[in-house]
């Protein structure tokens, strides 16, 4: 299972990619928001996570018809090859889905401060991809159906909200569970990004459950890595060395 931080702050991607886990970022208007990223800032600080982190970006769009959907998302296509475009799981969300999945759109890396000398352009243009069609994560997914749509309509990832159904009573996990146990069953290419993941036991039970990717808040991957009993021990093996050597 591949780890994304579900962020738009600079510090917590630059702080996961050092660790050499991250695989990708997802964001939402509020996370733009408690960022505190205006709409004209945006490009800009996409395409300053890019430069950051280099892995796929997932940008929503604001707009709640198909038109505007598609609009933005081809706007959004343009700025890294790596943005992806997330779009709401409605049916205005299928429709724009339908249509960004088969356009094509130049990654042209337009307005990016670290154009030259880029690694992620230098690549791009190495494979001959200088057009592509923009990637979609469907969001805000809470049945199997809603999933089965979007994928349906062109999306590469669906993205259940685990915590969120959990909230209203309903299980998250077995949302997940029972997704990636119908896409072996149909033989459904597409990735499931379990989102909105609360607590280090939700990773654990969506990586169990079939989840290709779990997308999760800073403190949660932190949270993933501790443990009392291994900063314990490293003490007690590092006291013994320091003994040993005080011993000679
Ligand atoms: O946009 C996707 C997020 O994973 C939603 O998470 P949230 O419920 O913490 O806002």
């Amino acid at each position: 299972m591949d780890f994304y931080l579900d962020t738009a702050q600079l510090e917590e991607v630059r702080a996961a990619a050092a660790w050499g886990v991250l695989r990708g970022v997802t964001t939402n208007p509020s996370h733009m928001a408690r960022a505190g990223v205006r709409e004209s800032e945006m490009r800009g600080h996409i395409q300053e996570l890019c430069w950051i982190a280099d892995v796929p970006i997932s940008v929503e769009v604001v707009a709640l018809d198909a038109d505007g959907m598609v609009a933005q998302g081809l706007d959004f296509a343009t700025w890294s090859p790596h943005v992806v475009v997330k779009l709401p799981t409605t049916v205005e969300g299928l429709k724009a889905m339908a249509r960004l999945s088969r356009s094509e759109v130049m990654a042209s890396c337009q307005g990016c401060a670290h154009v030259t000398d880029c690694p992620i352009r230098a690549r791009f243009a190495q494979q001959q991809r200088l057009t592509r069609r923009p990637e979609i994560n469907a969001t805000l997914i809470f049945t199997v159906n809603q999933a089965l749509l979007a994928l349906a309509a062109g999306a590469s990832y669906v993205s259940p909200f685990v915590g969120r159904l959990d909230a209203v009573g309903e299980d998250g996990v077995a949302l997940v569970a029972d997704l990636a146990q119908t896409l072996r069953v149909q033989q459904q290419p597409g990735k499931i990004i379990a989102a909105a993941l609360r607590h280090p036991v939700h990773v654990t039970a969506v990586a169990r459950a079939g989840a290709h990717i779990a997308t999760m808040a800073y403190t949660i991957l932190t949270q993933l890595i501790e443990h009392p009993l291994t900063t314990a021990g490293l003490e007690a093996f590092l006291q013994d060395y320091r003994r040993s050597q005080e011993e000679r």
